[in-house]
């Protein structure tokens, strides 16, 4: 862990309400530069909002979140993609027909700011393609580099959506349940990429599973109802009375 009290990312005061209903009611949490961080809470309790706020899918009613010391609520998802945090989603994300290499380098040309032209230089269109084959080995799949993203199996397809995230230079990445309908070893596979892929990075993710919770997370944060209840590590975050009451239930604690 390469974590440092340096936040890369600010919540701070966020509310959200969807026709006068108060979702998000006041979050703050911060994330620091290196760590590895999950979002835990049961169904309904605003998981997926917060990460849409993150990213930038709508805007809060309340409340400010800073990306690197610079507001980026208000702004537009690509802009704050550009900003430097990628997001890859629940539903998978990919453009079936192109091959994994192509999946791939559309998010290098993007960083690039890189538009499909035939006219474009040929030397660099090299380079884009070597970086494209150097994150592709990265999430190990450069032996299907020329494999169709619909034609590889699902674990395959998260890591090269792992890859997409990777692929725009971000330095927070926020994945949505990244281990969803994996069986243990697919689960355990896509932990330890995720781990190897993330070291100079910082993550935040949200995931049901426990054991990847706890075995891969620097610190955790349950929200309830549209509000942080506990921030803490993982140890804390098991001896923590009220979350224990409120979600995690005795089996856990
Ligand atoms: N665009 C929207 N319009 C209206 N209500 C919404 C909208 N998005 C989310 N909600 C409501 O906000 C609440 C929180 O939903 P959210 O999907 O963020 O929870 P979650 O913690 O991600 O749940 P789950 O674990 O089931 O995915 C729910 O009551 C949901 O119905």
């Amino acid at each position: 862990m390469t974590r440092n009290d340096d936040v890369v990312l600010a919540v701070r005061d966020v509310t959200k309400s969807f026709g006068g209903l108060e979702i998000m009611k006041g979050v703050n949490l911060d994330l620091c530069r290196g760590e590895r961080h999950a979002l835990l809470g049961p169904n309904g309790a605003g998981k997926s909002t917060m990460f849409n706020l993150i990213s930038g899918e709508f805007p809060p009613t309340s409340g400010t979140i800073e990306l690197q010391g610079r507001v980026i609520s208000g702004m537009s998802p690509e802009a704050i993609n550009r900003a430097g945090l990628a997001r890859s989603f629940q539903i998978t994300n990919l453009f079936a027909r192109l091959s994994a290499l192509e999946n791939i380098r559309i998010g290098v040309m993007a960083r690039h700011g890189i538009r499909f032209n035939l006219l474009r230089r040929v030397s660099r269109m090299k380079s884009i393609n070597a970086e494209s084959m150097q994150l592709l080995e990265r999430v190990r799949l450069g032996h299907r580099a020329d494999t169709p993203a619909g034609d590889m199996t699902y674990s395959e397809q998260r890591s090269l959506e792992i890859g997409m995230t990777l692929a725009t230079g971000a330095d927070v990445i926020l994945l949505d349940e990244p281990t969803a309908g994996m069986s243990r070893e697919e689960t355990a596979y896509i932990v330890d990429l995720i781990r190897e892929v993330t070291t100079d990075k910082t993550l935040i993710m949200v995931e049901h599973d426990m054991s990847v919770v706890f075995g891969l997370c620097d610190r955790i944060s349950v929200l309830v109802y549209g509000k942080i209840l506990a921030t803490g590590t993982p140890d804390e975050i098991r001896n923590n009375r009220e979350v224990q009451e409120a979600y995690l239930g005795e089996e856990a604690a």
